[in-house]
Formats: structure tokens, C-alpha cells, sequence
């Protein structure tokens, strides 16, 4: 697995009187499997795991995927971290579900039979075999989801971030999003607030006031975040 190693971070939104510290001096590596990370709305998850592929730069301290830097090797690093957000819309881009998959393709450089073929494969992978031509934005909140990991995934990230990817999905579709995260072979970090979603992972942090206050299992990350949310 790569190694995610941040080292003591630190990052602030706003000036002035407006400035608010989001992470204080996290530190962590991580080359688990399958990594969780949990806590409090506003605890600063979202912002950490944006540091992973260099969409947030950290004011001070460095992060680094096998050893590249997010803000120096940020392009390189793009290529191999792949994001989902929590709303798919903010990263659908192309009318056609078709051309969404076959966008980050594309401008890979792969060539055009290529990108038809890899955008097959992912269509019948992912469920979307019959949406092909469809407009992206007709899908449903679950279809969109799943065509959001469709479009990262066939890129071939070797780390792929998702940001709470089940926040808007019934129980069927969330269920769908889980088997599909258990089945990847490639590394994963993933926030939720949905903890059942975390059985079976290696690592899982909690995150609070930002500050990473609990790292080991699910089950003892669960507990601790339960206690921090109980005082
Ligand atoms: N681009 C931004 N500009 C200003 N403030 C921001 C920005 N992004 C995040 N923040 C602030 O940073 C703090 C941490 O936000 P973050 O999204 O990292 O929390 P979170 O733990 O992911 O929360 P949630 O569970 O609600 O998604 C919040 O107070 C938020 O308002």
C-alpha cells in the first residue's frame, strides 16, 4: 500500500479575527488498507483528507504520498490519489454518464479505443450499463455516486479518498457503495458518519477539535468517539 505520511500539519481558513485553526499539528502515517476516519461535524476530517492529494496545501508541516509531496509533486500526486466527494454533482462533469468515465481518461492520454474500452468495462462494472447515453445529472442520488467512484476509479488511483460517499444514499444504494469499497484492492481513506460502514477496516482515527484523539481499531475508535460525544 502507499505510504501516507503527515507530518505535523497545521492549517487555518480565514484572517484576522476570522481565522480558525482546523488542524493543530496532526501528525500521523498511514499505509493500511483500509483506513477510517471519524468525529464531530467541523473536527477537521474533511480538510485532512483534502491535504491527501494537495486540494487543501497545509500552512505548516508537509504531507507526502510514497514519499511525494502534495504541494511540490502535486500534479504527480493527482494522478495517483483519487477523490470523491461527498456530493457527486460537485464532480460530475460531462453531460453523458459515458463521457463522465471517459473524461479522466481522456486526459490521461489514453487512446480513443482505449478510453472506449476501459469506459465499457467501468459502465457494466459499475451497474450503469443501460445509462451510457443517459444525461449524468437525470441519475439518481445512488447512481450518480456510483458514477462519481466509476469515474475516479477507472483511472486506476492507487489511493482512492471518499469523503462521507454514503451521506446522501438510502439503504440500498449505501449498501451497494460498501460492497464496492470492501471489494477494491487499492488503498482507501474514507470519513463517515455512517459507522457500520467501518467493520472490517484496519485503522480507523477520530478526529476532534483538530486533532487526531483516538487511532486503532473500528471497534475502539467507535467507543472512543462515543465517550467524546457522551462528555
Ligand atoms: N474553504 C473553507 N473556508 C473557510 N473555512 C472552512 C473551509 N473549509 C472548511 N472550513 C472550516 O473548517 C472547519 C473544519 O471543517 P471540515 O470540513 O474539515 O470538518 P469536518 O470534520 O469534515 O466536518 P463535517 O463532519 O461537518 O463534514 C469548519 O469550521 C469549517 O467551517
Amino acid at each position: 500500500m502507499p505510504e501516507i505520511r503527515v507530518t505535523e500539519v497545521s492549517h487555518a481558513f480565514g484572517d484576522g479575527p476570522a481565522r480558525r485553526l482546523v488542524l493543530r499539528d496532526v501528525d500521523v502515517t498511514l499505509t493500511e488498507h483500509r483506513v477510517g476516519i471519524v468525529g464531530a461535524n467541523g473536527s477537521g476530517k474533511s480538510t485532512f483528507v483534502r491535504l491527501l492529494n494537495g486540494l487543501v496545501h497545509p500552512d505548516s508541516g508537509t504531507v507526502t504520498i510514497d514519499g511525494r509531496d502534495t504541494v511540490r509533486d502535486g500534479r504527480e500526486v493527482r494522478r495517483r490519489v483519487g477523490f470523491c466527494f461527498t456530493d457527486p454533482d460537485a464532480q460530475i462533469v460531462m453531460p453523458t454518464v459515458a463521457e463522465d468515465i471517459a473524461f479522466g481518461l481522456r486526459r490521461r492520454g489514453l487512446s480513443k479505443d482505449e478510453v472506449r474500452a476501459r469506459t465499457a468495462a467501468a459502465l457494466t462494472a459499475y451497474g450503469l450499463d443501460g445509462h451510457a447515453d443517459h444525461p449524468a445529472h437525470l441519475l439518481s442520488g445512488g447512481q450518480k455516486q456510483l458514477l462519481a467512484l466509476a469515474s475516479v476509479l477507472v483511472t486506476e488511483p492507487d489511493l482512492l479518498v471518499l469523503d462521507e460517499p454514503t451521506t446522501l444514499l438510502d439503504l440500498r444504494n449505501a449498501e451497494m457503495v460498501r460492497r464496492l469499497v470492501d471489494g477494491l484492492a487499492q488503498q482507501v481513506v474514507l470519513v463517515t458518519h455512517h459507522l457500520d460502514l467501518l467493520d472490517g477496516f484496519d485503522r480507523v482515527l477520530v478526529f476532534d477539535e483538530g486533532r487526531i484523539v483516538h487511532d486503532g481499531s473500528p471497534a475502539h475508535a467507535v467507543a472512543a468517539y462515543r465517550t467524546l460525544v457522551a462528555r
